[in-house]
C-alpha cells in the first residue's frame, strides 16, 4: 500500500470540501482532496438533451454577506452573478397571485397582509433588522408566535416566508432564534437571492482552478473507508489502495457516511447522534422545453401546496439550447411523507397541475423532464430536536468537520461554505 503525506487531507469533494481545499491551498498548504465519486456532491449539473439541469436552483441567499462572496474575493473566483428580480416573484393564493414581500415594494404590494397587519409586520422586520428581536433557542417559531400573541395574518405571513425559504412543509418547528438570525441576514442584504451563471458546475470549475493553480491534489473515485488513529490524533485517511497521512484532516462527508468511516473508533458514538437526524427532503421535477413560454413572473410559490417553480433559464441562458426554457419545480414534504410512494406521486401530480396553470402549453414543448423523488436539500433539518454538528469535537486535535450538517451561518450551501471557511481558519491559526 502506498503512503502519501500532505499538510491537510480533505475527505469529500462537495462544495464544503472543494471550498476548504481551495482556501487552504491558496494559503500555502499542501492539500489532497479525496472524493469517492465525481466532484460537486449534491451540487451537481446534469446534461440531458442539451439542457443543463442543476440540482436545485443554485440560488445563493444574501449574496453580498455570504461566505461564497468572501471566497470570491479572497480566492479571485470568477462568478457570473445573476440577481433575482423580486418584482417577478409571486405567491399563488389559489384564485389570485400576489407579490412576495421579498423587499419593501413587495411588502406594500402583497395581498397577504392588510392595513394594520402590514404595519405590524413591517415593525417585526424592523425589530429583526435592529436585533431587537432575536427569538430564543428554547422556543420554536410556533411557540414564539403564541407567546407574542401575533395576529392570524402576521402569523400566516411569517410561516409562509419560513416555509418557502427553509424548504419545509412544517415551518412552525423551526427554532425561533434560527428564524430571526436568518431573516436579519436576508432583510439587511441588498442582494437577497442570486443565481450562478453556468450553474453549480461553473463554481466547481472555479474551485478546481484555484486548487490546481496552488499545486493541490484532487483524487476522484477515491473512497475513504476508514481513518487510522494514534491516541487523540488522526494519522491517515485509508482508501482501498493507499493511505493519505497528514497533519490535519477536514471531514466533509455527511454524518451517515461518517459513522461508517469512524466505525469501531472512539468517535463512532459521538457521530451517531447526527447521523440519526432527519434531513430536509424534497421532490424535484424540472422540465426542459423546446420554446420559451413567457409569463410575467420568474418565480411562483403555491402557498397551499408548498411548491415553487423557478424559470431558471430567464436568468441563466447557458442552461438551455437556443430559444429553450428550463423550469425547475420543488415540492416540500412533511416528515411523514418522506419515503411514501403515494405522497410523492401526489406531489408530482400537483407540480404538473401548477405547470399547467402557470406555463400552459408546457406539455407540448416538453423535450426532457428530470425528476428526483428524494432530494436531500440539507442533511440536518432545522427543528427544535436537531442541532447541527460542531466543526470540531473536544479532544480530537487535528480533525475538523464541514458541510451543510455543521454549525455555520445561513442554510443550505451557505452552511457548507461557512463551516469550511471556519474550519480552514482554525487550521491556519494553528
Ligand atoms: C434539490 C436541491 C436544491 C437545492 N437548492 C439549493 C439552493 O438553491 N441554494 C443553495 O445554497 N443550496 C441548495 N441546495 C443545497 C446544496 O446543494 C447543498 O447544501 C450542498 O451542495 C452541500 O454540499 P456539501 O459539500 O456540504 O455536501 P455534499 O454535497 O453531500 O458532499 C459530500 C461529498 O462527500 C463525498 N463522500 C461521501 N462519502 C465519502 C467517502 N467515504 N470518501 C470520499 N468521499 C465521500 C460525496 O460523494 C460528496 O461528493 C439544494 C440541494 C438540493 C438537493
Amino acid at each position: 500500500m502506498t503512503t502519501n503525506h500532505y499538510d491537510v487531507v480533505i475527505v469529500g469533494g462537495g462544495l464544503a470540501g472543494l471550498s476548504a481545499a481551495a482556501y487552504l491551498s491558496s494559503k500555502g498548504k499542501k492539500v489532497a482532496l479525496l472524493e469517492r465519486g465525481s466532484l460537486g456532491g449534491r451540487a451537481v449539473t446534469l446534461k440531458l438533451k442539451g439542457f443543463n439541469f442543476n440540482f436545485g436552483a443554485h440560488a445563493i441567499y444574501g449574496r453580498d454577506t455570504s461566505i461564497l462572496k468572501t471566497f470570491e474575493k479572497e480566492l479571485g473566483l470568477h462568478i457570473d452573478w445573476q440577481d433575482f428580480n423580486p418584482n417577478k416573484a409571486k405567491y399563488d393564493l389559489g384564485d389570485d397571485l400576489t407579490a412576495v414581500p421579498a423587499n419593501v415594494q413587495g411588502l406594500f404590494r402583497t395581498k397577504l397582509l392588510k392595513g394594520l397587519d402590514k404595519v405590524l409586520f413591517t415593525f417585526e422586520i424592523l425589530k429583526t433588522m435592529l436585533k431587537m428581536e432575536t427569538g430564543h433557542p428554547h422556543l420554536s417559531i410556533q411557540k414564539w408566535m403564541e407567546k407574542k400573541n401575533v395576529s392570524e395574518d402576521v402569523r400566516e405571513m411569517m410561516l409562509t416566508l419560513a416555509s418557502s425559504n427553509f424548504f419545509t412543509r412544517e415551518p412552525e418547528k423551526i427554532p425561533s432564534d434560527v428564524f430571526f438570525t436568518y431573516y436579519r441576514r436576508l432583510f439587511t442584504t441588498n442582494k437577497p437571492v442570486a443565481y450562478i451563471g453556468g450553474g453549480w458546475q461553473a463554481l466547481i470549475n472555479e474551485f478546481v482552478r484555484v486548487i490546481e493553480a496552488n499545486n493541490g491534489t484532487i483524487l476522484t473515485k477515491t473512497r475513504v473507508e476508514a481513518f487510522r488513529w494514534e491516541n487523540d490524533r488522526v494519522i491517515a485517511a485509508v482508501t482501498p489502495d493507499a493511505e493519505y497521512t497528514a497533519d490535519e484532516f477536514v471531514c466533509c462527508i455527511p454524518p451517515k457516511e461518517m459513522v461508517k468511516v469512524f466505525k469501531d473508533t472512539k468517535l463512532e458514538h459521538a457521530i451517531e447522534q447526527y447521523a440519526s437526524y432527519e434531513p430536509t427532503v424534497v421532490v424535484v421535477y424540472d422540465v426542459g422545453l423546446k420554446q420559451r413560454i413567457d409569463v410575467p413572473y420568474t418565480y411562483v410559490y403555491d402557498k397551499q401546496n408548498n411548491i415553487f417553480i423557478t424559470d431558471i433559464s430567464y436568468y441563466d441562458t447557458t442552461c438551455v439550447p437556443e430559444g429553450g426554457q428550463l423550469l425547475q419545480a420543488t415540492a416540500y414534504l412533511r416528515q411523514s411523507e418522506v419515503g411514501s410512494k403515494e405522497a410523492v406521486e401526489q406531489r408530482k401530480q400537483e407540480i404538473e397541475q401548477l405547470y399547467d396553470k402557470h406555463f400552459p402549453g408546457w406539455r407540448e414543448e416538453l423535450v426532457v423532464p428530470r425528476v428526483s423523488t428524494r432530494a436531500v436539500v440539507q442533511e440536518i433539518k432545522w427543528t427544535m430536536n436537531q442541532k447541527p454538528m460542531p466543526i470540531f469535537l473536544p479532544d480530537y486535535r487535528n480533525l475538523f468537520f464541514a458541510g451543510d450538517w455543521c454549525e455555520g451561518q445561513g442554510q443550505l450551501s451557505e452552511l457548507s461554505f461557512s463551516s469550511a471557511y471556519e474550519a480552514s481558519k482554525l487550521i491556519l491559526e494553528k
